[in-house]
Order: structure tokens, then C-alpha cells, then sequence
């Protein structure tokens, strides 16, 4: 867009230049090349809009009209009630499971697509969308790769700074995060407590910790770092803007545009530069940037090949590292205090495992108690942290998804929180039923429905085993140390259902109480 614009502005001047050597008066040089320049556009914005209604090749694909003449219309519908993924479902409403949400993009509802788009095998690459930060992949964090050459070879540092062993390393410092948010909750001991601000706290400084070895001290001033309300800024624009990436892309690049986010960005460049200037190399890595930043000093083949590129990965690490898991543990939370059956079955089951009570609590004892993992397998299909992204583009030679053929090069999605609440392949979807991620998993027909909060295949996020680390340890803490229920008042009702599509899940408050239960100590009870 900038060469066309750039072109544009350069051929109007060029032409006013001309008048006015041909002895034209200035006035009219510029009337007569504004009246040009107007019939050109004019002209080739019917033709543009001619071209996409009654010859595009995704021309046959129902859809609003609109939808098939301009991403504006996307634009709009995401930013009335920043709720896109409301709108794409009544869209599949009306228009069944193939629907033209834009005029090369195709929103799909067919468990079918989920591997063929997003499976291991798939030959599909990351849609236009991930083109909202530039195309220049030398300049852009893992996230936003589209060539997937680039993006395996980017992966592998992250995949050291993520792996099982990096993991083992960084529970005990989780830990001492999550006792620390404990130590608040026996403070305000049955006072209500806003558990999205809190669990944000949380998040925020087990990222910090994980992420740059630095602390935020969230947790112990009991105040939300200002980069974390920058984080929901940053979003809520993408989420809005981020249907016209190109658009995305120049307002980003505009002196004063950004402005608001310069403060967030700043911040992400300076933590990255601090770790950079105090590297040691001799030193084995204790974080996530000092993965990263080994790729560069040791100029292995998975290095961020620029300043730019590393410091966009510190914002990744900065937003996919805390905001996702906030979230999770937030939702998990509420489902907690809504389904007080589950609430009682967890802590048996924790109790069990940990019969001495808290003083034995152990991250090997805790992942035995496998029905945690249920509870936040169930949570991440009720709730899952990415709501309606991710896109993808087909491949060139298009895409045969059950009776229809997708052509090449176009967008295509599978929105994970729709599919994953479909009852086609869910039983009871709006129930929460960690069974069915356990001993009703058979009778419930999990393994053969869609589920996809991770992500999947090449682009699996590389972060889920530290995530549910963080689930697991702050979960069984939490319920092992404390009752949880709906604060006076709250019902959870707007906490359910008034969440916003960013696009990661934007979550109003919500209050709970944590009250203090009796020391528990099940081998001396029987
Ligand atoms: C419950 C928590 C989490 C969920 C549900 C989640 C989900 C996802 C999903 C769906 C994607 C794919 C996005 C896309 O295709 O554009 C993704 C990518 C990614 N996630 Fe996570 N994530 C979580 C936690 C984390 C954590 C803790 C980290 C650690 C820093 C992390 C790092 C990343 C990175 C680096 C990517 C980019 C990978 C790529 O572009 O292919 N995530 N995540």
C-alpha cells in the first residue's frame, strides 16, 4: 500500500507540475488534476467492486453483500461492539457453513477444515491478516511469519525457551508467584476480590519472571502494571482494525497514530535491551528472552535475524505469555464458584493427592490429578483465549473441504470458539462438563469433535506446556486453600457472556470470595 499511495500522491503532483509548464495557471492545474485523479479513483473503485461481485473467484460463496465488496464491512462489524465473532456466527446462521466474510475470505464451520487448514499435513500458510506489522519477515516476531521456512527455523529458539526442561526450571519461581497471590487472598480473607484484575497480577508476574527473570511486583503492591492496560489497548485496536491489516499496518507506521502504544512498545524494546546488556555467556539460560537472545549471540540458524524482529518477539512474549493464561485462570475461576459440584470433586481429588495438607503440596503429586486438566481443557473449549482468529490462506492449487472447493490464495477461518461449542460434535456445548476431557470422554464423542484453543499442527502455540504448568500450580493451590463463591451480588452472568473479541478474549471483572478453609489433613482422618 505505501508504494501505491506513494505512487499516487507522486503522478497527482507530477501531473499539476505539467499543467503549470504547459502554462496553465496553478488554480487550474490543481482543479484539473483533482477532477483526474477523482474520475480515476472513482473509476477504478467500480471496477474493483464490479470485479469482486460478479467475478471474483469466491463470488459464489453466500454472504452478506457487502462482506464481498469491502473488508471495511468486516472492519465495521468488528468495531460496533468489538464482538466479530458474534457477528460470524450469525452470518453461519443464516448462510450455513461456508460463508464470504470478506471478499477472499472464507469463514468455515466444518470439523473437516480443521486439519485440512490447520493439521500437521496442511500446505495452507498464515492468512493476510499476519500481515498487519509488515511483510518483511527479517523485521516481524515468530508470530507474524508467513513464510513458513523462516517461521520453522524462528521456532526452535522458542522451543528451547519452552521446552519441558526450561519448564522444570522455571515451576519453583510459579510457585513463589502463586503463593504470593495466596498471601493476598488469606489478606482479604472473604472480601471480594476482582479475580481478571488479580489473576492478571498473577500472570503478569509469573511472565515476568519466566519471560526476563525480572519482577513486576503486581502481587505484592497489589497494583496492575500500566504496561498490562497498554497490552488490552494494543489488542482492542488490532482487534478492530485487524480485519483491514493493510490499513493496520500503515496507521502503525504513522508518527503520532501509534502514539498510544509507544509507551507499551518502549517498555517491551527496554526490557529486551536490559537482558541483551547484562547477557553473560557462560551463563545457561533462565528465561524465555535469554533463549532467544542466546539464537542471536551464538548466530544459530533459529536467531531473530534483527533488532526489530527481537524486540517484536519481546512483545510476544510479553502478550501471548500473560494475557492468555489471566484469562484461562480467570474463566476457570468463575466455573469454579458457578459449579460448586466440580468445586468439591477438584479439592477431594487434591486432598487425596496431598493428604498432609498444603506444607506437602507438589507440582509431581498435583499433575497426577488429572481431572485439573480437565477442568481447564473444558474451560479453553467454553473459553478460549483466541477467539476467532487464527487465518489462514490456501494454497495456490485451493483447498476440497468435504462437497466444496476453496480456490488458491484465499483467506480461510474456522473461528475455535463456534466450532468448539457446535452441537454437531459437542454434546451439550454451553454445559460445563470436564468429564467429557476424562471418564466421559468416550461417551461424550470427545476425540472426534474439533478442538483447537492451542492452535494446531506447524503453529501449535509453543507456550501450552508452560501454560498448563501455570494452570495446574495455581489451580490446585487455590483450591486447596480456599472455598471460592459468587461475591454478594455477582452472578457471573456478564462475566459469561459480555466478553469482548480483541482478538484475544477481553474479560470484564469479576468478584469472588476466597475463604479460608480448615487445614486439611486427609491421612490422619481415617
Ligand atoms: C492457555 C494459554 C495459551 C493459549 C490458549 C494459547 C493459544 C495460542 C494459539 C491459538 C496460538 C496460535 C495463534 C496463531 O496461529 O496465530 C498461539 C501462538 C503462540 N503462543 Fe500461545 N497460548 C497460550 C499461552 C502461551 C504462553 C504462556 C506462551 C509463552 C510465551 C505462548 C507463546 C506463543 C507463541 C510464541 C505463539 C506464536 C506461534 C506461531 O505464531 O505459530 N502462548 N498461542
Amino acid at each position: 500500500m505505501y508504494h501505491f499511495i506513494a505512487s499516487f500522491i507522486a503522478i497527482y503532483f507530477g501531473i499539476v507540475y505539467t499543467f503549470v509548464g504547459q502554462g496553465h495557471s496553478f488554480a487550474d492545474a490543481l482543479i484539473t488534476s483533482t477532477l483526474m485523479a477523482v474520475s480515476f479513483n472513482s473509476s477504478l473503485l467500480s471496477s474493483i467492486v464490479f470485479y469482486r461481485v460478479f467475478l471474483h473467484r469466491c463470488r459464489k460463496f453466500p454472504g452478506p453483500f457487502l462482506a464481498g465488496v469491502s473488508k471495511f464491512y468486516a472492519f465495521y462489524q468488528s468495531a460496533k461492539e468489538v464482538r466479530y465473532y458474534k457477528e460470524t456466527e450469525a452470518m453461519h446462521a443464516k448462510y450455513g457453513d461456508f460463508v464470504r466474510v470478506g471478499p477472499r475470505q472464507i469463514s468455515i464451520m466444518r470439523k473437516s477444515a480443521v486439519p485440512l487448514i490447520f493439521g500437521p499435513q496442511s500446505n495452507c500458510i498464515k492468512g493476510t491478516f499476519y500481515g498487519n506489522a509488515g511483510n518483511d519477515p527479517t523485521k516481524i516476531s515468530i508470530n507474524m511469519i508467513r513464510d513458513e521456512a523462516r517461521y520453522k527455523l524462528r521456532r526452535r529458539a522458542w522451543d528451547r525457551g519452552l521446552s519441558m526442561k526450561a519448564i522444570g526450571n522455571y515451576e519453583p519461581r510459579i510457585t513463589e508467584k502463586v503463593n504470593l497471590l495466596l498471601a493476598q487472598m488469606r489478606r482479604n480473607n472473604g472480601t471480594p476480590m476482582d479475580v481478571t484484575k488479580w489473576s492478571m497480577m498473577l500472570s503478569f508476574d509469573i511472565m515476568g519472571s519466566v519471560g526476563f527473570s525480572k519482577d513486576f511486583d503486581n502481587l505484592k503492591t497489589g497494583k496492575l502494571h500500566p504496561a498490562t492496560h497498554a497490552i488490552h489497548d494494543h489488542l482492542t485496536h488490532i482487534g478492530t482494525i485487524g480485519e483491514t491489516p493493510w490499513l493496520l499496518n500503515i496507521l502503525s507506521s504513522i508518527p503520532g497514530a501509534a502514539a498510544g502504544f509507544a509507551s507499551f512498545f518502549n517498555f517491551c524494546a527496554r526490557e529486551m535491551e536490559a537482558k541483551q546488556n547484562n547477557w553473560n555467556s557462560d551463563a545457561q539460560p533462565q528465561d524465555i528472552a535469554s533463549w532467544l537472545i542466546k539464537a542471536v549471540k551464538d548466530k544459530d540458524i533459529s536467531a531473530s535475524p534483527t533488532k526489530e524482529s527481537l524486540t517484536d518477539d519481546s512483545r510476544v512474549i510479553i502478550i501471548a505469555g500473560s494475557d492468555t493464561f489471566a484469562n484461562v485462570l480467570a474463566c476457570t475461576l468463575f466455573y469454579l464458584a458457578k459449579d460448586k459440584d466440580v468445586q468439591s470433586k477438584v479439592r477431594r481429588l487434591i486432598d487425596e493427592a496431598l493428604p498432609d495438607g498444603p506444607a506437602s503440596w507438589s507440582y509431581d503429586k498435583i499433575r497426577k490429578v488429572t481431572y485439573i486438566d480437565d477442568i481447564v481443557n473444558e474451560t479453553l473449549r467454553l473459553k478460549p483465549p483466541v477467539i476467532s482468529q487464527p487465518h489462514r490462506q490456501t494454497p495456490a492449487r485451493g483447498l476440497q473441504i468435504d462437497e466444496q472447493y476453496i480456490p488458491g490464495n484465499v483467506n480461510v477461518t474456522v473461528p475455535p470458539i463456534l466450532i468448539m461449542r457446535d452441537e454437531r460434535w459437542w454434546k451439550q456445548p454451553f454445559e460445563f462438563i470436564p468429564e467429557r476431557f476424562g471418564s466421559r470422554r468416550e461417551e461424550m464423542g470427545t476425540d472426534d469433535a474439533p478442538y483447537m484453543p492451542f492452535g494446531l499442527g506447524v503453529h501449535t502455540c509453543p507456550g501450552n506446556n508452560l501454560a498448563y504448568a501455570n494452570l495446574r500450580i495455581s489451580i490446585s493451590s487455590i483450591v486447596q486453600n480456599f472455598d471460592i463463591d459468587f461475591a454478594p451480588g455477582e452472578t457471573g452472568e456478564a462475566f459469561d457472556k459480555d466478553f469482548l473479541d480483541t482478538p484475544l478474549i477481553k474479560l470484564p471483572p469479576l468478584y469472588l470470595e476466597f475463604k479460608a478453609r480448615k487445614p486439611v489433613n486427609t491421612s490422619t482422618q481415617q
